[in-house]
């Protein structure tokens, strides 16, 4: 299935962020593809994060912070008032550079969301989930013996899969991964990558990364930034083979960065 194929999930027109008076993001327009991988590129400080966090709010979070433009998932404006920001943020999940899971139980990291947002009514139902969503994330058969024991106890590549399963398992519609992989050895690297790889059956995944070889490996699109802008995005392929900006074959050549 070639990426055209796919229905837009996510579509951003003219996203401006300010922190305070400096301006970190210019006029982004995106449209980010359902059940893919898009992988956002580009120099440290171009704004990749910026931009992720605006996707599900985190942005309101930091003082200072402004954004202006539209994003729309499923057609509907995550920005608009009437929008409950705890809803969203449950459709968007966040994987985050540094497995931060909380310091709970492996069971209660990952039962957590489901609880608060009443997606189960018993213990039953919270298992359940626990089990599927530790199995979609690649951990349950290393931890099922231990669901009770601390999540902080486990290597940093099983807490960034506890992170991914406490993230998939209020089954959200979206997927945000800031450097998801930054803090692992290549082992652990490569057994999420290929999660990753898995995930985009079911969710529609971005991810920021500092390694193109990494975006090549994972994304199906790739966008790249510069300077607050975005200055190029497209097929993963076509990007890396004959991006049409020559700062975006800069960067691929490792002139800039
Ligand atoms: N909380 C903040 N307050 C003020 N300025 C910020 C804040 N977060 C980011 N910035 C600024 O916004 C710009 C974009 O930063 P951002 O972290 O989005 O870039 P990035 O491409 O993700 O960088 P990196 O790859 O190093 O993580 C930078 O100039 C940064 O200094």
């Amino acid at each position: 299935m070639s990426l055209s194929d796919h229905p837009i999930r996510l579509e951003a027109r003219d996203v401006c962020v300010h922190y305070g008076a400096k301006q970190a993001l210019y006029d982004v327009s995106i449209d980010i593809p359902d059940r893919a991988v898009t992988a956002f590129i580009g120099p440290s400080g171009c704004g990749k994060s910026t931009f992720l966090r605006c996707i599900n709010r985190m942005n309101d979070t930091i003082e200072g912070a402004r954004v202006t433009g539209r994003i729309a998932l499923d057609g509907e404006d995550v920005y608009d008032r009437s929008l409950d920001v705890v809803e969203l943020r449950a459709r968007v999940g966040m994987v985050f550079q540094k497995p931060n899971p909380f310091p709970k139980s492996i069971f209660e990291n990952v039962a957590y969301g489901p609880k608060i947002h009443g997606m189960v009514r018993n213990k039953a139902e919270a298992e359940e989930v626990v089990v599927s969503s530790l199995k979609r994330a690649g951990l349950f058969e290393e931890v099922k013996d231990r669901l009770h024991e601390p999540g902080t106890g486990l290597s940093g590549g099983q807490q960034q899969r506890l992170c991914i399963a406490r993230a998939i398992a209020t089954r959200p519609e979206v997927l945000l991964m800031d450097e998801p992989c930054s803090a692992l050895d290549p082992i652990a690297t490569a057994i999420i990558e290929e999660l990753i790889d898995e995930l985009r059956e079911n969710f529609t995944i971005v991810i920021v990364t500092h390694s193109m070889q990494q975006a090549a490996r994972v994304s199906q699109k790739t966008a790249f930034f510069h300077l607050g802008k975005l200055i190029e995005e497209g097929d993963t392929a076509n990007i890396f083979t004959n991006p049409a900006k020559k700062q975006t074959q800069d960067y691929i050549m490792g002139r800039i960065g």
